[in-house]
C-alpha cells in the first residue's frame, strides 16, 4: 500500500460528493464506531468503502498493531532518546505488571498514586494545612506545556465535580500571569506546586522563584516548605529547590511531558475533585487502552480516528484541523490537544532519518462551541480552504435546569456538521434572493454571496456527558490516535527537538535584553528590535 494509491483512490472519486455518498442508506451506521455509549460518526466525509479499506492496509503495512504492543510491552519506541513510552501504565490498575528493563514499573506507580491521594485527601479535608494552621482554600500549579495544559485543560472539564480548594494554573514567563493569579489569593492559605518534568523549565523556574518569594514575604523562611510541593521527575532537583521529599511526587522518564496527565502531574486536578473522581478519570482512560488494543480493524476507535485524520491531511493535502467541542468545558481542550498533536507529530524527518514524503500532522486549532460559529466558521464555510471539523458533544449536559439551553447547544452543531456538507447551490440561493425581490444583475450579484460549496468535510464524537471517566476516555482516544497518525508517518511522537531551539535562543538573548552582552552575533532584525525595546523602557 503507498500513498500514490491512496491518492489515485482520492483522484478517482472525481466529482463525488460526500452528500452523494449518503446514497447508501446504512452509510451513518457504516461509518461510525459506537463504544461504551458513544458514537464517533465519520460518514460526513469522502471516505467510502474502497479508501477505508486503503487506510487499514496501510495501517496494517505500517505494522500499527506491533508497534502499539511494543509501546504497552515497554519498549525504547522513543528510539532518539532511547526511552520507553509508558504514560499507559499511569492508569493501569494491574494486576498484570507492565516491564520496563525488566521490571515491574506498576507497583512505584501505585505508591506514587497512594501518596498522591494521602496527600490531596490531605490538603482537601484540612490535615495538611498551612502554617498558620488553617486549611489551604487555593493551589496554584506552576508549570508549561505537559506540566500545565493537561491537568488546567481537566480541571476545567470537570467543574461540576469540584468540592476541594480553588485550583488555579500559572504558565507564562510574562509576569502579568502570576501577578494576576496571586493577586486575589492569600499567601496563609495558599499552597504552591511547582510542576516540572526536568525542573529546569525557564518559565517554570522564574515563576516558582516569584511565588517562593511572595509566600517568603508573608510567612517567613522557615514556613515556606510547608506551602511547597512537586511533581517532577529530577527528585535530586526538586529537593535542591528546597523541596521536602516527602512533598515531591516524581515519575520516571518514560512519561513525556505532554502525557503526563495521568500521574503526578496531574495533583492538582486530584486535590480540585477529590481521589475518587480522579480513579475514575483513570479508570477511562484505561478503558480505552484496552479498547485500543483489543477492538479489530474498522472497530477499532482510536485508528479510524487517525485515519480520518490521515486522510484528510496526507490523502487530500487540507493543512489544518478544526477541533470544536460543543461544551464550554472542553474550551482548553483545543489548546491541549495543539501540543499533543503538534508537538508528537511536527517532525518532518522519519525515525531513521530520511526527509518524510508526506506532510507531517496538520495544523491543530479550535474554539469552543457555539463561539466559534461567530467567528472563525465564514472562513470554514465559505474560504478558499477546506478545514476538516471535528466537532464533538455530549448527549447530556451537567445542569438540569437548563436542558432546553443544552439542546440548543447540540442543535447548533449538529447543524453545523449537516450545513458543511450540504453547503447551498446557486439556484438555493437565488429562489432566497428572488423572495427578498432582487432581480437581474443584482440577483446574481447578492446570489452568488450566499452560496455555500458545501461537500465540507466533518466527523462528530458523541458522548453521554462529560464525566470524569468519560474525560479520561476522550483524552486516551486522542493521545492513541496522535501514536496512530505517527507510526503510520514512520515518525517519532515522542521527541520535540523542535522546540529546544527556541529555548537555546531565549536564553541567550536574555543577558543581551539586560544590557550585560552586546549581541553582536545576532542578526540585524534581532539586534534593532533589542535596540528598541531597551530604548522604550
Ligand atoms: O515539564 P517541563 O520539563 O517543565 O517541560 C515543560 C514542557 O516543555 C517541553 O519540553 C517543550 O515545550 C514540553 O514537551 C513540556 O511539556
Amino acid at each position: 500500500m503507498t500513498w500514490d494509491e491512496l491518492k489515485a483512490h482520492r483522484e478517482g472519486q472525481g466529482d463525488l460528493t460526500i452528500a452523494d455518498l449518503f446514497e447508501d442508506q446504512d452509510r451513518a451506521d457504516q461509518f461510525s464506531v459506537r463504544l461504551d455509549g458513544a458514537v464517533f460518526d465519520y460518514s460526513k466525509t469522502l471516505i467510502d468503502e474502497g479508501a477505508r479499506e486503503l487506510l487499514l492496509a496501510m495501517a496494517k503495512e505500517a505494522d500499527v498493531t506491533g508497534r502499539r504492543d511494543a509501546m504497552f510491552a515497554g519498549e525504547k519506541i522513543n528510539d532518539t532518546e532511547g526511552r520507553a513510552v509508558l504514560h499507559t501504565a499511569l492508569r493501569d490498575p494491574g494486576p498484570k505488571p507492565v516491564t520496563v528493563d525488566g521490571e515491574n514499573v506498576l507497583p512505584g506507580v501505585h505508591e506514587t498514586l497512594d501518596r498522591m491521594e494521602e496527600f490531596a485527601d490531605g490538603v482537601r479535608g484540612g490535615k495538611v494545612r498551612s502554617v498558620t494552621g488553617g486549611r489551604f482554600t487555593d493551589v496554584v500549579n506552576i508549570g508549561i506545556g505537559g506540566s500545565d495544559l493537561g491537568p488546567a485543560m481537566a480541571t476545567l472539564a470537570l467543574a461540576p465535580y469540584h468540592d476541594g480548594p480553588r485550583v488555579h494554573y500559572v504558565s507564562n514567563v510574562d509576569g502579568a500571569h502570576i501577578h494576576d493569579t496571586l493577586k486575589g489569593l492569600d499567601p496563609q492559605t495558599t499552597l504552591v506546586i511547582v510542576a516540572s518534568k526536568t525542573f529546569t523549565t525557564i518559565e517554570t523556574m522564574t515563576n516558582a522563584e516569584t511565588a517562593r518569594n511572595w509566600l517568603r514575604n508573608a510567612l517567613g523562611n522557615d514556613s515556606v516548605g510547608r506551602h511547597l510541593a512537586a511533581l517532577s521527575s529530577a527528585v535530586d532537583k526538586t529537593t535542591a529547590w528546597g523541596i521536602d521529599p516527602s512533598r515531591v511526587f516524581g515519575f520516571e522518564d518514560w512519561v513525556g511531558g505532554r502525557y503526563s496527565l495521568w500521574g503526578p502531574v496531574g495533583l492538582g486536578l486530584m486535590i480540585a475533585v477529590g481521589p475518587k473522581r480522579f480513579r475514575e478519570f483513570l479508570a477511562g482512560g484505561h478503558a480505552m487502552d484496552r479498547h485500543f488494543r483489543e477492538a479489530e480493524g474498522a472497530e477499532n476507535l482510536p485508528l479510524m480516528l487517525a485515519l480520518v485524520g490521515i486522510w484528510h491531511r496526507q490523502v487530500c493535502g487540507y493543512p489544518t484541523r478544526a477541533v470544536l467541542p460543543y461544551d464550554q468545558r472542553l474550551s482548553r481542550l483545543p489548546a491541549y490537544l495543539q501540543q499533543l498533536e503538534m508537538e508528537s507529530n511536527g517532525k518532518s524527518v522519519a525515525m531513521d532519518g530520511s526527509a518524510l514524503t508526506v506532510p507531517s500532522g496538520p495544523v491543530v486549532w479550535g474554539e469552543p462551541g457555539t463561539n466559534g460559529q461567530h467567528a472563525f466558521y465564514q472562513l470554514i464555510h465559505q474560504g478558499t480552504e477546506v478545514v476538516p471539523c471535528e466537532f464533538m458533544v455530549a448527549a447530556k449536559g451537567h445542569e438540569e435546569d437548563l436542558a432546553h439551553q443544552h439542546a440548543l447547544l447540540v442543535a447548533n452543531c449538529l447543524a453545523q456538521s449537516e450545513a458543511l456538507m450540504k453547503g447551498r447551490t446557486l439556484d438555493e440561493a437565488r429562489e432566497l434572493m428572488k423572495a427578498k425581490r432582487f432581480e437581474g444583475d443584482e440577483l446574481e450579484r447578492q446570489s452568488a454571496h450566499r452560496v455555500f460549496p458545501g461537500n465540507r468535510p466533518s466527523t462528530t464524537l458523541v458522548y453521554p456527558m462529560l464525566t470524569p471517566d468519560m474525560l479520561g476516555r476522550i483524552i486516551a482516544l486522542y493521545e492513541h490516535r496522535v501514536f496512530v497518525e505517527g507510526v503510520i508517518l514512520g515518525i517519532n511522537s515522542f521527541d520535540q527537538w523542535g522546540v529546544e531551539l527556541g529555548k537555546e535562543l531565549a536564553l541567550a538573548l536574555a543577558p543581551v535584553l539586560a544590557g550585560d552582552e552586546d549581541g553582536a552575533d545576532k542578526d540585524p532584525s534581532t539586534q534593532a528590535l533589542v535596540a528598541f525595546v531597551q530604548g522604550h523602557r
